[in-house]
């Protein structure tokens, strides 16, 4: 499995403002280079954080690059993953919609009606006792066939993914805009590291539009 975390940023590091709604950080160049990005990828993994911040529908948005992945055998979409402890999913989120396969990581604490209406819409990998397990879910979405993972956030996943030590690559555009507040989300919330802080080499920076696009691997 490889995991590619992808996300963009505002010059300060945030990923939306502190009303946490969506907001366009990318341009259109960027958000073409994330759209191809989807097109190599088998799954896009988001938190259900994000999943009721967005809405998001996380497909592929070129036709072309749909076709593309049908010539390949493959489906036209990459699978949708969100992980989501408590099954908190709603039923009509676009994630469930039956354009592509769709995965809700669950733990054990999820509630059984919940579990049983989200199964209408979606494969159910249950991993963890309170909250879901990071290491045994993206287990289950390999055996799965998932290999090529892109993980598109928010804050609070990508933290989680760095601390179980799940995260091969990232990719952050950092983009020209300032949002502040402290209780805007950054690239990685959570808990926040004190020591043992993950490193990462810089592979690559690239002008994208009026923004920066940096490549890191984690090592
Ligand atoms: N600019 C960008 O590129 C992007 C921006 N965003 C923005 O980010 C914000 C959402 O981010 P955020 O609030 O951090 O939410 P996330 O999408 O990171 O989801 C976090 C939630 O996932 C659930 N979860 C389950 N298991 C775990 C685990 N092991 N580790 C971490 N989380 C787990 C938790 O809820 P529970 O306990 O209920 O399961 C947690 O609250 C929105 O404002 C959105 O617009 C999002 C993606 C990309
Ligand atoms: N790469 C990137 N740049 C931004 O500026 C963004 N706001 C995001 N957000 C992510 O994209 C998801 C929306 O996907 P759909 O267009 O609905 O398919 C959103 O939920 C974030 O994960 N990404």
């Amino acid at each position: 499995m490889h995991v590619v975390v992808n996300a963009a940023t505002s010059a300060d590091g945030k990923l939306s403002t502190r009303r946490r709604e969506q907001i366009a950080i990318s341009g259109d160049e960027d958000f073409e280079r994330v759209d191809r990005l989807r097109a190599d990828s088998d799954a896009v993994v988001v938190g259900v954080g994000t999943v009721l911040a967005d809405d998001p529908h996380l497909t592929v948005k070129d036709d072309s690059l749909c076709d593309q992945r049908r010539e390949r055998g493959e489906p036209e979409h990459p699978a949708r993953v969100v992980v989501d402890s408590k099954a908190r999913t709603p039923s009509d989120a676009a994630v469930l919609d039956d354009a592509a396969a769709s995965y809700v990581c669950v733990s054990e604490v999820a509630p059984v009606d919940r579990r049983m209406d989200l199964s209408d819409h979606a494969r159910l990998v249950t991993a963890g006792d309170d909250r879901v397990d990071l290491l045994r879910a993206f287990a289950a979405l390999e055996s799965s066939g998932l290999e090529r993972i892109m993980v598109e956030g928010g804050g609070e996943l990508i933290f989680s993914l760095f601390e179980v030590g799940l995260v091969d690559e990232l990719r952050v555009f950092v983009g020209p805009t300032v949002i502040g507040g402290r209780d805007a989300p950054t690239l990685a919330d959570g808990e926040g590291f004190v020591e043992e802080f993950p490193t990462l080499s810089l592979e690559t920076i690239r002008r994208v539009g009026d923004g920066a696009l940096l490549t890191w691997t984690a090592g």
